[in-house]
């Protein structure tokens, strides 16, 4: 199959309506505009300190995507709560600090696999399918196996910040040869963070790659082209990168 599909990331959309308190620009019309654009599915990260997507995002939105719901959450009791309460199509289970700007890092399966797995058989039992957000690091993705997860997330955000050349090419390098591992384990393979329009193809052009969740670089383009306009060129790149 040589589609790549696009979940579009709407957390900052929320950013900026709660830099004021406003009722506006509202994450649902978001997810609307996205998916009119061609968005596969619809990420939106529930922090526990709500800094961006609220509960009463969650909700609406839960009532109105019309493609499939990625609900980006941290391994506690609270948040499988809320997610066995909403039922998204997706969860992806990430590692979450308060005092971080952005996720920093991916989460540590194999440090606390116990943990992990029984979300992930939790989620799991009532039909909702777990990716987990992790570094493409062997041990991490073999942890992530051993929980069942049908999905995993590599983090791309060291290849995103990478500064020289050879450094994003080694950070690809790590890319590639996590998505091939995990795949060969018949793992469905996702990927995101940082990603822009200037670094997104070659990661796109990873074969074993199932979707790409994309958000901040999008929103700030939305800012000048339109948020439609937006997410259809970040399609059309990864399409371009799969030949
Ligand atoms: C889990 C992850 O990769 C983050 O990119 C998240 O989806 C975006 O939320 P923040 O910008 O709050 O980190
Ligand atoms: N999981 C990554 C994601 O949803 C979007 O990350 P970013 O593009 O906002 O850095």
């Amino acid at each position: 199959m040589n589609n790549i599909l696009l979940g579009v990331n709407i957390d900052h959309i929320a950013t900026l309506r709660n830099a004021r308190g406003t009722r506006y620009p509202d994450p649902v019309h978001a997810a609307e505009v996205a998916e009119r654009a061609g968005a596969d599915g619809i990420t939106i990260h529930l922090r526990e300190d709500r800094r961006h997507i609220n509960d009463r995002d969650v909700r609406i939105l839960r009532e109105t995507i019309q493609t499939r719901m990625n609900l980006e959450m941290a391994v506690t009791d609270e948040m499988v709560a809320i997610a066995l309460d909403v039922k998204p199509e997706y969860v992806c289970l990430v590692p979450e600090k308060r005092e971080e700007l952005t996720t920093e890092g991916g989460l540590d399966v194999a440090g606390q696999l116990e943990k992990v797995k029984a979300a992930t058989e939790k989620l799991t039992a009532a039909g909702i399918k777990v990716s987990l957000f992790i570094d493409a690091d062997r041990a991490q993705i073999d942890a992530a196996h051993a929980c069942g997860a049908p999905f995993i997330e590599l983090h791309t955000g060291q290849y995103a910040e990478a500064t020289t050349e050879e450094a994003q090419s080694d950070e690809l390098k790590k890319v590639a040869a996590g998505a091939s591992y995990a795949h060969n384990l018949g793992i469905k393979v996702n990927a995101g963070h940082g990603l822009t329009y200037h670094n997104v193809k070659p990661i796109a052009a990873l074969p074993e790659l199932y979707e790409l969740n994309i958000g901040h670089s999008i929103m700030g383009r939305a800012m000048f082209d339109g948020l439609e306009k937006s997410v259809a060129d970040m399609r059309l790149l990864m399409q371009e990168a799969r030949g």
